[in-house]
């Protein structure tokens, strides 16, 4: 068995592999989801995507060289490396080159297809209402503020605050009626950016040398209403159809997009800033801070963001940093004028609330790095985690110091930023963030709606303090509109799902153990197997410690062993964390145990599938977690969930999400994994019992010590009848052993008759 050959498997012997298609072969021809039946598109959009540049971010791995030949019991991947099939390969290999010289062809002639000057079609109503159709997407003007500005600006305070405090309340009722629809002018393909919007030359040869050619969905859609239209968009046919492009607003609105995870929302909202900043060109004035800042929930997604940014900005002034500790965002000028000034009593509210969710980690070295001179900031893209950002504002006073410089804000997961756990430091940023033009981009595949009513509501808040002390508030105010592909809050529909009543801890750690080992995968029920890489979710950090010692030696050490698994968790320092996220990218890690942390917004494009070792905690959770798989429209990622006893109360939640997806599918309830009589079997949680499992997990998983300090809820193959059996049997050696002991000391002592 050659181990480097396994290790260094190319994404071609993975197709090889003729039962299954696999999330790890590379990426498809159309990342798209929905309308693949969709024939009406222009000439020049030829489905026949862009080959990504080989080994551009794809996992490595997939079958060894096609003449090796693996024991079964090391055949993690499937590649089906035999005899026979190495046989087959030899006699392809003329084939596969003939393939690639047909590739490399099409590349040339989409290339010049893609430069060539492209004539455009007056907008067309019906032909755009088709098109979104087809793809599910949903567009409508969310809330339009400009009626506000017919209240007169010098109305006295408490009256104008009472109004606004009518509107909020009115805001839910709002929310459930029907929006203003918005039928944009679909992007077809990523060549009509230069031709409709102009972007810039460099950004648009960066969009293609990634390898897209085809935008995905919410590319689709978010693209025309985020990128000014530069003249082309005709205006004879706006008034004709009564503005229902949106196009009046040229790019100037705040933008809620809720899209299906690995749907490519990233370069969705990055075009348009880069584009944006580019067009601006070098700030004028003094000023000095970045214009455009991500919030992203975890370090790992803002460092993935930044690389992806500075692909897209690569050869331009642009550039994108990640919000480091001891970083400094604003000039010491602006923070020491802000120490100075007096503040608004919101901001004093704020501080205090966040003042005790300091961390101590972050907070020790900005004490050390106080006495230093801190690194300023100079890249336009800020991307940063809202604590990391909140502690590089905060003044000696505790206060939170402007960013007045900013005039892009977007919050990549928002439901998340805006949940409890990170809502009062993503406000503060908000709020710190005080440049009229603000513009406000918020990105999830779910949203809930009481993160529409709050954003309404911080936006009409914003509106009424900024307007009372800056004069070039603009007017009207944009827009708030919300943009929906397919169904909300659901999973994706292009992988399978398999819902696995385990009964005890026990039983779950044998199934894990089943879809490691290739050998004793049983394909039974006809389903897709799991095969590395995959990632493996536990509900806590003890949890995720606990199951990566148990399964530490399950992989041969000829297969690389105990190197091959690895575990990820907040717990870590970040180069470890970082080391590990390199591991896993690079295919040195298999399988990789972790914790909610990497369940959003992660992209590991060749993830095979997501284990679900411990029960997600919400609906949304689920639809992240397994949305790690699947990436860009690739078929074959598999998502595997067990469940326990224990889980018995909340998993119609997750089975809900299951069977919606297998529905978009086109999966009969009778075919799919969650059959009817499951459906009807299992209880409906209350809304209390959602809510305590969301803050808590399951309680029985939580790290509970046992009398003798111990955790007792261990992870272990063996069952607690068999520990209780093997600790007795410990204990009557233990006091079998003091006896005799005694019985020596005794004789001992009566042998020694010294002292008397
Ligand atoms: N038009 C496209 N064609 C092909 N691949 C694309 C396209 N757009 C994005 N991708 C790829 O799709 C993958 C997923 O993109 P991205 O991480 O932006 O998804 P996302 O929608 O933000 O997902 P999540 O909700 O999980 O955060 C990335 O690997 C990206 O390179």
């Amino acid at each position: 068995m050659n181990v480097f050959k396994l290790l260094s498997r190319s994404s071609n012997a993975a197709q090889s592999s003729p039962a299954q298609k696999l999330p790890s072969s590379g990426a498809v021809a159309n990342p798209q989801l929905f309308g693949h039946d969709e024939a009406a598109q222009a000439p020049h959009e030829s489905n026949t995507n862009r080959k990504r540049k080989r080994g551009q971010g794809i996992v490595a791995l997939a079958s060894p060289s096609s003449s090796a030949v693996l024991p079964a019991a090391l055949d993690f991947f499937g590649g089906g490396a035999r005899d026979t099939e190495g046989n087959e390969d030899a006699s392809s290999k003329k084939e596969r080159r003939k393939q690639r010289e047909q590739e490399r062809k099409e590349e040339v002639g989409l290339e010049k297809k893609n430069t060539d000057t492209v004539h455009e079609e007056p907008y067309n109503l019906n032909e755009s209402k088709r098109i979104l159709h087809s793809h599910k997407l949903k567009v409508a003007v969310l809330e339009d503020f400009a009626p506000q500005l017919d209240e007169p600006r010098s109305e006295n305070k408490s009256k104008k605050r009472k109004k606004e405090k009518e509107k909020e309340k009115e805001i839910k009722d709002k929310n459930k009626n029907a929006k203003k629809p918005l039928y944009p002018r679909p992007l077809t393909a990523f060549a009509q950016l230069r031709t409709r919007y102009n972007i810039s030359t460099r950004l648009a040869q960066n969009i293609m040398d990634q390898g897209y050619n085809l935008p995905t969905e919410v590319q689709l859609a978010a693209l025309p209403l985020l990128l000014r239209n530069n003249g082309h968009e005709e205006t004879d046919s706006l008034s004709e159809n009564g503005s229902l492009s949106g196009a009046e607003y040229n790019g100037d609105i705040h933008l809620l997009t809720v899209a299906p995870t690995g749907s490519g929302k990233t370069i969705a909202f990055l075009i348009p800033i880069i584009n944006a900043l580019l067009a601006e060109g070098k700030p004028s004035g003094a000023k000095r801070g970045p214009r455009a800042v991500v919030l992203a929930p975890t370090r790992e997604l803002a460092s993935q963001i930044v690389n992806e940014a500075r692909k897209l900005a690569k050869g331009t002034a642009i550039k994108a940093t990640l919000m480091r500790k001891g970083m400094q965002v604003v000039d010491a000028a602006e923070k020491a004028a802000h120490d100075n000034a007096p503040h608004s009593p919101e901001t004093s509210e704020n501080e205090e609330d966040d003042a005790g969710s300091v961390d101590e980690e972050e907070a020790a070295p900005r004490k050390k790095q106080a006495g230093r001179q801190a690194e300023q900031v100079k890249a336009a893209i800020l991307v940063a985690t809202p604590l990391a950002l909140l502690n590089a504002l905060k003044c000696k006073d505790s206060t939170v110091a402007n960013l007045p410089t900013v005039s892009q804000l977007v919050l990549d997961e928002a439901d998340v930023l805006l949940d409890p756990l990170f809502r009062e430091q993503t406000l503060a940023i908000w709020h710190a963030c005080t440049n009229p033009k603000l513009r406000l981009g918020l990105w999830s595949a779910t949203m809930g709606s009481n993160i529409e009513s709050l954003t309404i509501s911080t936006l009409n808040d914003r509106w009424a303090t900024l307007s009372s002390s800056q004069s070039d508030m603009p007017s009207p105010p944009p827009p708030l509109i919300r943009l929906v592909v397919g169904l909300k809050d659901s999973a994706i529909p292009n992988i399978s799902h398999q819902l696995t009543y385990a009964a005890t801890e026990q039983g779950k750690l044998l199934g894990l153990r089943q879809l490691l080992h290739p050998t004793s995968v049983s394909n039974t029920w006809n389903q897709p197997t799991l095969r590395p890489p995959f990632l493996v979710f536990t509900q806590t950090i003890p949890r995720a410690i606990a199951l990566h010692s148990e399964l530490l030696y399950d992989i041969p050490p000829e297969a690389g062993g105990s190197s091959r698994i690895a575990v990820l968790h907040a717990d870590l320092s970040s180069s470890a964390r970082d080391s590990i996220m390199t591991r896993f990218r690079k295919g040195e890690i298999w399988v990789l145990i972790t914790t909610d942390l990497l369940a959003r917004g992660v992209d590991f494009r060749g993830l095979n599938g997501v284990v679900n070792y411990d029960v997600p905690t919400s609906a949304a959770g689920y639809v992240h977690r397994v949305g790690r798989t699947g990436r860009a429209g690739r078929e074959g990622g598999v998502a595997v969930t067990f469940y326990t006893q224990d889980d018995i109360p909340y998993v119609k939640l997750i089975a809900n999400v299951i069977r919606a997806s297998e529905k978009l599918r086109g999966v009969a309830v009778d075919e799919g994994c969650v059959k009817q009589w499951l459906l009807d079997a299992l209880p409906t949680p209350s809304k209390r019992d959602r809510q305590q499992l969301k803050k808590r997990g399951v309680e029985a998983r939580r790290q509970v010590k046992g009398k003798s300090g111990r955790p007792e809820n261990r992870i272990s193959s063996k069952s607690g009848y068999d520990r209780r059996v093997e600790n007795m049997k410990k204990g009557a050696k233990m006091a079998a052993r003091k006896r005799r002991s005694e019985v020596d000391g005794h004789e001992g002592v009566s042998e020694f008759e010294g002292f008397d």
